[in-house]
């Protein structure tokens, strides 16, 4: 506990003001924040002067120097963390940052490359994306001297890969958006990344406290009641568990657990089927949907299966030319042919879900 009590007492030197709430390790996530004394709905629990964050405007200028000019700032914080020494005037906020270990094991990016063929097509999708911005990053610090230091500096170890991506997943899981001054709003969206001390403690939620900001201070608010030691969420978006595991490396379980059961569950979360759904279409099938635009990305959340779904799984259940003129006059074919489409959805989705359960078996089989 010494070190959140060290975090604490660095914070509200510097202005930060916590009411009712304490960072707590929490089984499976972390640290989080729980509270301290009853909170009822709309009770100010933190309060982060803008003074105290880590912008674009507060790195080093030797790192933006080093740097090409068009740098985004994940790049440039996370070199910043990378080089922080153990004496950095951040070292109380460095000491709680999660480990190197479950950084590495969590986020899908740093996983053995053999895993990602594991991921449903949207994380997947998600992760090549992550995988050009850290490639393009990384590359961008080797041309440094932070990665190669001359022969004369014997004093500072060079960054390494595995250091620049533990630095730059901890800014990929831990910064907001911090978009109430003029100045910041003048920048691109990608550059008002910001780190802020507590606030980055807060794990995520469904539904959460409120998090509002101005130009001089963040500030979060309890949503609802809150008992003494309950957790107390902030919500990082409208995110289906695909995205959670790879920008976050955690998925929402399907049931709620906590105090606010409710809470835990994913309303956002959707599964991609084109797994189910694509492997049951024959070329034919395939080509006619192709030419009207519907071969592939279909979707099911928890209330809904997605239009495309229902236009696709119609050509396997009337002629060419029947589909055809569904598609064109945007009709269903009424109910006795969505009770066929449903019957085809459910047998797809129970093959599917023995998939599903095989590779998990394959997984655990090799790791
Ligand atoms: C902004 S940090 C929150 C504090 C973090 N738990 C820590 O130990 O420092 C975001 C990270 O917390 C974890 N996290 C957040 N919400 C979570 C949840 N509902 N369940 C499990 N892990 C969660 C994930 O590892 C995520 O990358």
């Amino acid at each position: 506990m010494e070190a959140f009590e060290e975090l604490i007492r660095w914070a509200e030197d510097r202005g930060v003001e916590l009411h009712g709430v304490t960072p707590h390790t929490l089984p499976g996530r972390g640290v989080g924040i729980v509270a301290t004394k009853p909170l009822k709905a709309g009770d100010l629990i933190l309060q982060i002067p803008t003074s105290t964050l880590r912008t674009l405007d507060t790195v080093r200028p030797e790192i933006k120097e080093s740097l090409p000019k068009d740098t985004k700032v994940h790049a440039l914080l996370a070199a910043e963390l990378a080089l922080d020494k153990p004496n950095s005037e951040y070292s109380p906020w460095n000491a709680v940052m999660p480990s190197r270990d479950s950084i590495i094991s969590s986020l899908p990016l740093a996983w053995d490359p053999r895993l990602h063929a594991y991921l449903p097509k949207p994380a997947l999708a998600l992760l090549r994306k992550q995988q050009a911005k850290f490639t393009r990053d990384w590359a961008a610090i080797q041309q440094t001297p932070f990665a190669s230091p001359t022969a004369a500096d014997t004093t500072t170890p060079p960054i390494t890969r595995q250091d620049y991506l533990y630095a730059w997943l901890l800014v990929n899981t831990r910064t907001f958006y911090h978009e109430a001054s003029p100045a910041a709003r003048r920048a691109p969206r990608e550059d008002r990344m910001v780190l802020q001390p507590v606030a980055d403690l807060f794990n995520h939620s469904g539904t959460g406290c409120a998090v509002t900001s101005t130009a001089a201070r963040f500030t979060i608010t309890a949503d609802r009641a809150y008992g003494i030691g309950d957790e107390v969420s902030i919500c990082y978006g409208q995110h289906h568990n695909d995205f959670l595991l790879t920008e976050y490396g955690f998925v929402l379980p399907e049931h709620g657990h906590g105090a606010d059961g409710a809470a835990d569950q994913n309303r956002w979360d959707e599964a991609c089927l084109d797994d189910a759904l694509l492997p049951a279409l024959g070329a034919a099938h395939r080509a006619l949907l192709e030419e009207r635009g519907f071969l592939g990305n279909y979707v099911v959340d928890a209330g809904t299966v997605c239009y495309r779904t229902q236009v696709a799984l119609r050509v396997l259940c009337v002629s060419p030319g029947q589909w055809e003129r569904l598609v064109s006059e945007g009709e269903d074919g009424g109910e006795a042919l969505q009770e066929e489409v449903d019957r085809l959805l459910l047998g797809l989705l129970r093959r599917y879900r023995g998939t599903v359960a095989g590779k998990i078996e394959e997984v655990e089989g090799q790791y």
